[in-house]
């Protein structure tokens, strides 16, 4: 194929900065139409963070070196309003900013892999360094990344990130020196400042779950006398008996005990993986690594078990009221189960097969969730298709207790089940399934029920056989709590099911946590902090996800088409720009090409109309929200199968969860807007091919755009969230060898106008996208598209990868004296400085 404009027109990771409510900016098409319009204020210090110069000359003096940055920044241009801006020289104010000749490289620099930006705490590693491996280990720890492409990766420490840090381990002065070790120079002190800020509190307070009752521990007894003098967690405290025989008991009533800090716990059953080469080995470049040997002190220092922690009993019904206190007060809880030592709750036998091996991301993220022993709450990141689903399964064999698994849509139901039973040493009868199809009890004390958000939290009247199975949910003590795709889910309906289900310990799985959306935050708040998230490039290159070309087609409009496109008001441009006959062509093309190469392949459409029209055009079966279950495993079995069938249509039901490891194309007709996780969602469906392993074996992913219109728009901000995982696109203007296949469809201009005439025709409704899968069900829940009202936001994609929910303070209602919190936890409260 002839890529006229693919040499100049790749789609690179652009350094991009965070507006206020954390979206970013991105370079459209032509590098301006996508870029919004940027505040009058506030914006001057989230300026992009770009390499620096390193002006201050390689053997490192730098005359400045003293040189107040900040100060000037202020001074010239940084109170300068963006008119002013734009009114001047843009470039020079630009890179006036951006010029970092003051800062003072250290002598050996040139061996040290990272810059620390100042004054945003964006930190650039250079990838290309021999121990980028190890200063990666230790950044994906403490911050969150930004953008990783091949030679430069981009992060940034944010509250967040730095408590997540703290709560697997990591203590201020370790991060602090190893940031200092890795550093070409010195960590700035308001970085310093911030991380002192931010790990004070964080991290030192635990709950913990021990013969179901719940205990509140630290190792700084200070701290638990500070918190027990707070009147909420007095209220919920009980007090130590002589039964209490695991420790000492002070006067005051707290109990200390010696404890087994960091006894490795055996993942799934397998026996214990070897010790982690120390960082700074061979390759370790000049740099004294000593100090990332924090990254692995948890299995270092087995010898080292004895550990004093001091804890007070809480009353477990009070348990949310005093974790609620605790944020408010600025001293979050981790949760931990201990369940090893739960001798109250029943044993739920189950072991990893023998002949399954889990992976080495698929460990590591793993023993973030149990390096201490016990099973921390928190958030596991991978990208799509690397293997979510055995994680959970991995970490329910570890724990040994009931698990509830919660999933997106009946049809992740039926997979989780199934990767349960070819993972672990699970039967039928153990696993219970609650869907609005199918209710079912597990036999015996303890087993696995998975189900939907939607079946647990829906509050609408229900089925007596329905109520039963919730109040057997309600009533269970759970081990593990799986919650599937976490990013998607409402965090009203995360609240609601996390405080009436019964959960010792939360794993979240996702392959596109959104970090700068504000709302994104609840899930630290609900379900624990981000324990790990794995680099989408490094999978690839390791094999364990394929290697995917990315392009985006171009289809000129038709002159009929545009012309109509261009007086259309209403939402049926939508359907316009999709029904596109050079659209239909460009795509009728690639699937004989593909097919023709041996590829299977996966068309989305996400407006029904339009799937529907292209499917029946082409002759490919297709799938969509009302196409009933038995109707979608047979085609979906038959894709997976059949060689004859080599291309299937779908709608956006099969965004997620699908699991067809045939497929090793994709091409996306029409989607939503500017969503970046569907794109990557969307992306995951051909991670998982099964020839990712063949010698130069390369997957396809094509977006066809509709020329000059909004499409292009949407187009460049879907790819952003790929662009910052490293992938690139290019744009293909002209098909080679398209002219010559005069059998296309609607090659002619009559047919083309018959076209145009039935897209007029259309409803209004039949431009709306789909809303719902109709795996997502709830009881009652209409089904097919529907019209629902839309903001800007939601055009523009951003809402997409956020809750959908209001501000924090219209939930929680009035109080007569807020008080003040920290940044991190002050939106959960609505309190204002
Ligand atoms: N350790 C492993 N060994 C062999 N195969 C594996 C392993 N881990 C995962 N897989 C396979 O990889 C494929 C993708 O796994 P899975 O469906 O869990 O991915 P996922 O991360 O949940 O993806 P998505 O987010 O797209 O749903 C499956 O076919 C699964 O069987």
């Amino acid at each position: 194929m002839k890529r006229e404009l693919g040499e100049g027109r790749r789609r690179d990771s652009q350094p991009p900065a965070d507006d206020d409510d954390g979206r970013k900016r991105t370079r459209g098409v032509d590098g301006a139409a996508s870029t919004p319009a940027r505040s009058s204020t506030g914006d001057d210090d989230r300026e992009p963070s770009v390499v620096p110069s390193g002006g201050g000359g390689a053997d490192g003096s730098s005359s400045e070196a003293d040189y107040d940055l900040e100060a000037e920044v202020a001074s010239a241009g940084g109170d300068s309003s963006d008119e002013e801006q734009a009114q001047g020289d843009a470039s020079s104010g630009l890179l006036f900013r951006n010029d970092f000749s003051g800062l003072k490289l250290k002598p050996d620099h040139e061996s040290r892999p990272l810059w620390i930006c100042p004054h945003t705490r964006h930190i650039i590693l250079e990838a290309f360094s021999p121990i980028a491996e190890q200063a990666i280990d230790f950044l994906i720890a403490i911050s969150e990344p930004v953008s990783r492409p091949t030679h430069i990766h981009e992060y940034k420490l944010t509250q967040f990130s730095l408590y997540a840090a703290v709560s697997v381990g990591l203590g201020t002065s370790d991060i602090i020196e190893v940031l200092n070790r890795l550093s070409k120079v010195p960590v700035p002190p308001d970085v310093v400042a911030f991380i002192n800020q931010c790990t004070r509190s964080y991290g030192k307070v635990k709950v913990v779950v021990k013969h179901n009752r719940r205990y509140v521990e630290s190792s700084y007894p200070s701290i638990l006398q500070r918190l027990l003098r707070d009147p909420v967690i007095q209220q919920a405290r009980v007090f130590p008996t002589a039964d209490d025989t695991e420790g000492t008991i002070s006067k005051d009533g707290i109990i200390t005990q010696k404890v087994s800090q960091m006894d490795d716990v055996s993942l799934g059953g397998l026996p214990k993986p070897p010790a982690k080469p120390s960082a700074g080995g061979e390759d370790g470049g000049d740099v004294d690594l000593g100090a990332m040997a924090v990254l692995d002190n948890e299995d270092e220092d087995d010898d080292d078990t004895e550990g004093i922690v001091h804890s007070f009993e809480i009353n477990s019904d009070s348990y949310e009221d005093v974790r609620k206190r605790c944020n408010e007060i600025d001293y979050p809880m981790i949760e931990e189960y201990d369940f090893r030592n739960d001798k109250d709750n029943p044993d739920f036998n189950i072991d990893l097969k023998p002949a399954t091996t889990i992976r080495s991301y698929q460990e590591i993220s793993l023993s973030k969730m149990f390096s201490n022993g016990r099973a921390r709450s928190g958030i596991i990141v991978l990208p799509c298709g690397a293997g979510k689903t055995l994680v959970g399964v991995t970490a329910a064999c570890t724990i040994k207790k009931s698990v509830l698994c919660l999933c997106t849509s009946s049809v992740s139901v039926m997979q989780w089940k199934q990767q349960f039973m070819q993972w672990s040493t699970i039967k039928e009868e153990q696993i219970a399934l609650f869907t609005s199809d199918v209710k079912m009890r597990f036999q015996g004390d303890a087993g696995l029920v998975i189900t939907t958000f939607n079946m647990v939290a829906n509050k609408r009247k229900r089925s007596h056989a329905s109520q039963q199975m919730l109040e057997f949910l309600e009533n269970h003590h759970w081990g593990l709590m799986l919650l599937d795709e976490v990013h998607v889910v409402p965090a009203n309906m995360f609240r609601n099911v996390v405080s009436r289900i019964v959960a010792h310990s939360k794993l979240g799985l996702t392959a596109t946590l959104v970090r700068e959306d504000e709302k994104i935050d609840d899930l630290n708040f609900l379900i624990g902090p981000k324990l790990y998230e794995a680099n989408w490039m490094d999978l690839a290159n390791k094999g364990h996800i394929a290697t995917v070309q990315c392009a985006e087609v171009w289809c000129d409009m038709t002159p009929e088409f545009y012309k109509a496109y261009l007086e259309e008001r209403s939402r049926k441009k939508l359907l316009i720009y999709v029904m596109n006959p050079n659209k239909f062509r460009a795509c009728q093309y690639l699937i004989r090409f593909h097919e023709a190469r041996g590829d299977k392949t996966i068309v989305f459409v996400d407006n029904v109309y339009s799937l529907i029209a292209y499917a029946k055009t082409l002759g490919k079966p297709y799938i969509y929200g009302v196409t009933p279950q038995a109707e979608r495993m047979r085609i979906l079995a038959n894709f997976q199968n059949n060689p004859m069938l080599r291309t299937i249509f779908l709608s956006k039901v099969g965004d997620t969860s699908l699991d067809l490891p045939a497929a090793t194309c994709l091409i996306q007709v029409s989607s939503h807007y500017g969503s970046r996780r569907q794109e990557a969602q969307r992306l995951g469906r051909i991670l998982r091919a099964n020839r990712r392993n063949d010698e130069g074996f390369n997957a396809f992913f094509y977006s066809l755009v509709s020329k000059d219109t909004q499409e292009m728009l949407y187009s460049a901000k879907r790819q952003q969230f790929l662009i910052d995982q490293g992938y690139s696109f290019k744009v293909i203007t002209h098909l080679e060898g398209i002219d010559e296949c005069p059998d296309l469809v609607y090659g002619d201009e009559e047919s083309q106008k018959k076209l145009l005439h039935t897209v007029k025709m259309a409803s209004d409704a039949d431009a709306a996208v789909e809303k719902k899968g109709a795996g997502e069900e709830g009881p009652g829940q209409p089904r097919g598209a529907r019209r629902t009202a839309g903001s800007l936001k939601g055009l523009s994609g951003a809402s997409n990868m956020a809750y959908m929910e209001t501000s924090g303070s219209s939930r929680r209602g009035p109080r007569n004296e807020p008080p003040e919190h920290h940044p991190l936890f002050k939106r959960h409260f609505g309190t204002k400085k």
